[in-house]
């Protein structure tokens, strides 16, 4: 080197370096070079050997250096030329659009009638990325130019690599930031979401979810609304071989059409006005666990041919992205909506129902298990209690499980939480009295009414007012458990889970209860 090189050398090679932020440093650079060179313009560039495409990723102007993605897929003579590359080349090119290499990229860049030199950053022979320096044409590069850059060459690979480095740490922070947001909502949503009923009026959902856990099919619950599809949906996740991935819900009748397809697919940084980052979406933030999509009903036509592709091919597009993402995700949609019908009417497309109707699962309303009530009510007061930081956890009174079994909760579970949550509130003692419930049912056919008892005001255990509650309805039905009189009818329940109810509670039925009546 000349003592003028090695001054070029020490003096470039400090601008280079000068910032983690490639940008920052391309510029300070630039504005070095170009009273040694007609440089107006560089750029560097990252070559994905995998995908085949060049990402530009930082590029200068004479008035500010900018960060930037810019993916440009390769011809395959192209990637040819690109991968046989082992030691350093720098070449001359006066107008970049002719040649198969460069443009591509420089049509991105809007460069195409640009002259250049490009050069590609070698180290311990790897091609690390491109440096390429590119002016009007209006001026020549010459040999002196490109020996100048050649001198550069290794303290560009270095800062491209260490900024590249550094970026991809800055991605993966906000990604592990942004995960984290999502994990600890599901953990709030999540926690405590135990599920009440398995061993009865939930019993044969159960034992579907069972089957169904292990595998990787599309599950499709159906239900009223409340019931607790949602539920399930966690409790499938929880068994499955996914458990430890995330549970992402996607509430497809609450996101707007306009913003749909962003949710859902995630954009890159730049795709529409306000994408100022690269954002994931929610499929993407499934992959390796279950997508729970809620609501499927409520999915627009255009929404349902982007989901069936998302089943058929396992892969999506972001939102302003220019090569697909590979999924790994298990699908459980849910709706209270009559499909079939809505295929009927052309609202629902028949591809995507048959693709998601593999297992379907239909979740009784709750009049349809009204013994599960009596736990159902325990559980809330205790999850309510605990929310509340209520120090005595009240208990309700006979009369007011009485009442609760006799309303049909047109709102089932959700319906009944609220009721709970409610009275919690109005009633700072140690009894709940569920008197509204009382007042609703004063509108209700003779029937639906159980008759009150006098102790209106005493607690008892959760088992003791379920027994109690059976012994009643058995009295009322002569003992009898089966058939259109009998007890499991009118507890909402199937007679085999009643008597074992009924075992387990120590209630006598058959011979036994006949022993035990006396007659
Ligand atoms: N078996 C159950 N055990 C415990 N909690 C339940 C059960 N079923 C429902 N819940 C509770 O009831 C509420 C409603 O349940 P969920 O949201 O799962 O119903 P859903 O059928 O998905 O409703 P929607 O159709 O309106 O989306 C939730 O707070 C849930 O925790």
């Amino acid at each position: 080197m000349t003592t003028d090189e090695k001054e070029f050398f020490r003096e470039a090679t400090l601008r280079i370096c000068s910032s983690l932020e490639i940008e920052k440093a391309l510029w300070q650079s630039l504005m070095y070079i170009r009273d040694f060179m007609p440089a107006q313009q560089m750029s560097f560039h990252v070559y994905h050997r995998d995908l085949g495409i060049v990402e530009t990723v930082a590029h200068a102007t004479i008035d500010a250096g900018e960060a930037m993605s810019i993916k440009s897929p390769l011809s395959s003579k192209a990637r040819k030329q690109v991968e046989i590359q082992r030691s350093i080349r720098v070449r001359v090119i006066d107008r970049l659009g002719d040649d198969p290499v460069t443009s591509p990229v420089a049509g991105r860049l809007g460069a195409l009638d640009l002259s250049g030199v490009v050069m590609d950053l070698v180290l311990e022979k790897k091609l690390l990325g491109v440096l390429s320096v590119f002016n009007n044409g209006r001026e020549k590069f010459n040999s002196d130019h490109v020996r100048l850059l050649s001198l550069l060459n290794e303290p560009c690979a270095v800062a491209l690599t260490n900024s590249m480095r550094y970026r991809e740490l800055m991605t993966l922070r906000d990604l592990l930031a942004d995960d984290n947001r999502y994990l600890q909502d599901e953990l709030r949503r999540m926690s405590g979401e135990e599920v009440v009923g398995t061993d009865f009026g939930l019993k044969g959902v159960m034992e579907m979810v069972r089957q169904v856990a292990p595998l990787d099919s599309p599950v499709l619950l159906l239900g009223e609304t409340g019931t607790g599809k949602e539920v399930i949906a966690g409790a499938i996740h929880k068994s499955s071989p996914r458990k430890d991935g995330p549970f992402i819900k996607v509430n497809c009748g609450a996101i707007p059409e306009t913003l749909m397809d962003s949710e859902l697919f995630g954009y890159e940084k730049g795709a529409f006005t306000g994408a100022v980052v690269q954002q994931r979406g929610r499929i993407e933030r499934a992959h390796g666990g279950t997508l729970f999509l809620d609501e499927i009903g409520e999915l627009s036509a255009e929404a349902q041919v982007r989901l069936l592709r998302v089943l058929q091919e396992k892969e999506i597009d972001r939102v302003g992205g220019s090569y697909p993402i590979k999924v790994d995700i298990r699908i459980i949609a849910a709706t209270h909506r009559d499909l079939e019908e809505m295929m009927a009417l052309r609202k629902f497309r028949h591809d995507l129902y048959f693709r998601l109707r593999v297992f379907p699962i239909v979740i009784p309303p709750l009049r349809e298990r009204k013994i599960d009530i009596p736990a159902l009510v325990q559980h809330f007061i205790l999850k309510k209690s605990r929310e509340m930081k209520r120090l005595v956890v009240p208990s309700p009174t006979p009369d007011a499980i009485d009442r609760l079994m006799a309303y049909h909760w047109p709102g089932n579970v959700r319906e009944l939480e609220n009721v709970v949550e409610r009275s919690l509130i109005l009633n700072t003692g140690d009894r709940l009295f569920f008197n509204e419930i009382g007042a609703r049912l004063m509108g209700k056919s003779p029937e639906s009414r159980l008759p009150q008892s006098a102790e209106t005001d005493k607690s008892m255990t959760l088992d003791e007012m379920v027994s109690r509650h059976i012994r009643r309805v058995l009295d009322r039905c002569g003992g009898r458990v089966e058939g259109d009189h009998g007890a499991a009818r009118l507890l909402g329940v199937h007679p085999s889970t009643l008597r074992k109810r009924m075992a387990k509670l120590g209630i006598p039925f058959g011979r036994k209860a006949k022993i035990y009546r006396g007659s």
